[in-house]
């Protein structure tokens, strides 16, 4: 699982490290890679411009040296000097091997841009002239290519206030930051590219992990010669209202392509009829009362999908949670708990999976803080809850108090669409009922929803039913993925 640290933590390592290599040995092998890539995007170096963006720090340092082997290689490198003072050795280099110094206008002629203004060092919104040359950078026809971090995004946390470079390809250097890893960090920092350059041995236990397809596999439940339809998993789903029928049925979907052996749908008449049409394996209890005593065993629940907040629904979420199995809480069921917190004193584990806004609701925070610093705010929601939280988004978080938190980058801007968060509540909540714990059960499924919805949208709108449907497919690619 690839670990993310913060520019502190970072600046630990490479602080141990630099104190046993010769000086400067570092930045030459952060330069040698970072060449490597740029040379790989240009295909052909020689004749090439490539015109570097020179920051006053060691980021700058980078770029130059990168600069002067891109130049030995027969590129046209100019380099534009942001800062008040530049690295000396650096610009020096890239002189002898036939570099140059040039103005700003040069960034529009480039083939490729080197962003090498603020790295790790940076603190806060970029400062003219660094702004207006991230903006020019933008702006211009050439590949940009950002040093460590895209110039304006903080590397620890993501958040970027102001004009930021926004990368095709980012190269950083010995580990990667946490701010690439999550929104809105990571919509700048396009491909993430890890330069080795030894810091390893030297870096903490990581407090944050980027999901992979591998971790994800040996995640998924093997039903195996298990055809005993109650050993899979039994999950309880409390969701849909006369007003809100689609959510029931795409939550039960979710649930029974997420693997379920088998789904006990509870709700009112308008839900229950859809359920029963849409999915007839479904069990389907109809609930007069918001009672759960005929529903049958269950060993875990979804609770929430278009439910409603009316006193029925609070009365059904209580004795939903007043079960001794995990509950998965979902949409107008954390509207639910938001308003009466009581809801969630219980001694069996909780999962919660808000979006920005339902977050902001539950832990009383702005929204546009939440969506400005994701990683810090699920966290916070975690040990402020005791619950673990996935927070959606493009890079859905998943955080749990004392465990490094997960970023999933397998999703995608389509799943965006209505109904989709539906589709996810289910199938996590099939995982839970497999006897996933939240943690794993949160990570995997945000896995697998994030894959499906690529391989139903294939670039074109989703329906959230299409993600149910593609979320075989997603268990088939990662279960098949080479070790
Ligand atoms: N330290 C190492 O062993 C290695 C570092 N690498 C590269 O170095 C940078 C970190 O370099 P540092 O000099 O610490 O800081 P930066 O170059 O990132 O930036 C500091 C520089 O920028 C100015 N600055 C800071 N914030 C702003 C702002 N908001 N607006 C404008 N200007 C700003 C500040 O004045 C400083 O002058 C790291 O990212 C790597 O790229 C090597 O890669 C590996 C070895
Ligand atoms: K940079």
């Amino acid at each position: 699982m690839p670990t993310a640290f913060t520019a502190d933590q970072i600046r630990g390592a490479e602080h141990a490290l630099m104190a046993r290599l010769p000086e400067g040995t570092l930045m030459q092998r952060a330069a040698a890679g970072l060449a490597a890539v740029c040379a790989d995007l240009l295909g052909r170096v020689y004749g090439r411009r490539v015109v570097l963006l020179v920051g006053s720090g060691d980021n700058g340092g980078d770029a130059l040296y990168a600069g002067e082997r891109l130049a030995r290689r027969g590129a046209r490198v100019d380099a534009v000097l942001a800062g008040s003072r530049t690295h000396e050795a650096g610009l020096r280099a890239l002189l002898d091997a036939g570099g140059r110094v040039a103005e700003a206008s040069a960034i529009g002629r480039a083939d490729l841009i080197v962003d090498g203004l603020v790295g790790i060092g940076a603190a806060g919104a970029l400062r003219e002239p660094y702004a207006r040359l991230a903006q020019e950078a933008d702006a211009a026809r050439g590949v940009v290519v950002a040093v460590d971090v895209p110039s304006g995004v903080d590397a620890s946390t993501g958040r970027v206030e102001g004009p930021a470079v926004r990368a095709r390809v980012t190269v950083t250097m010995g580990a990667y930051k946490t701010g690439l890893l999550v929104d809105p960090g990571a919509a700048f920092a396009g491909d993430v590219r890890l330069i080795d350059i030894g810091l390893g041995e030297h870096l903490p236990d990581p407090d944050v992990a980027a999901l992979t397809a591998r971790d994800v596999r040996d995640l998924i439940p093997r039903p195996g010669e298990e055809s005993d339809k109650y050993r899979r998993g039994v999950l309880g789903v409390a969701a849909g209202s006369d007003l809100f029928t689609g959510a029931a049925v795409l939550a039960v979907g979710g649930a029974l392509r997420g693997g379920a052996g088998m789904v006990r749908y509870a709700g009112r008449e308008a839900p229950v009829a859809q359920v029963r049409a849409r999915w007839p394996e479904a069990v389907v209890t109809l609930l007069g009362e918001p009672s759960i005593e005929q529903v049958g065993r269950v060993q875990a629940w979804v609770l929430g999908p278009g439910l409603g907040t009316d006193d029925w629904a609070h009365e059904l979420a209580a004795r939903v949670l007043a079960t001794d199995v995990p509950v998965l809480i979902d949409a107008d069921g954390l509207t639910l708990v938001a308003a009466d917190r009581a809801l969630l004193r219980r001694a069996a584990p909780v999962l919660i999976t808000p979006h920005a806004g339902e977050l902001a609701r539950l832990i009383r925070a702005d929204r546009a803080d939440i969506e400005a610093a994701r990683l810090e705010h699920a966290r916070r929601a975690a040990a402020e809850l005791g619950v673990t939280v996935l927070l959606k988004g493009s890079t859905t978080v998943v955080a749990e108090d004392g465990r490094p938190a997960l970023v999933n980058v397998t999703g995608t801007p389509w799943l965006a669409t209505g109904g989709t968060g539906d589709v996810l509540s289910g199938l996590a909540g099939a995982l839970l009922a497999q006897g996933l714990s939240c943690y794993d059960a949160a990570s995997c499924g945000a896995y697998l929803h994030g894959l499906a919805g690529r391989l139903a949208a294939d670039g074109a709108p989703l329906a959230a039913a299409d993600v149910a449907t593609a979320v075989p497919a997603a268990i088939r690619t990662v279960t098949s993925a080479g070790s």
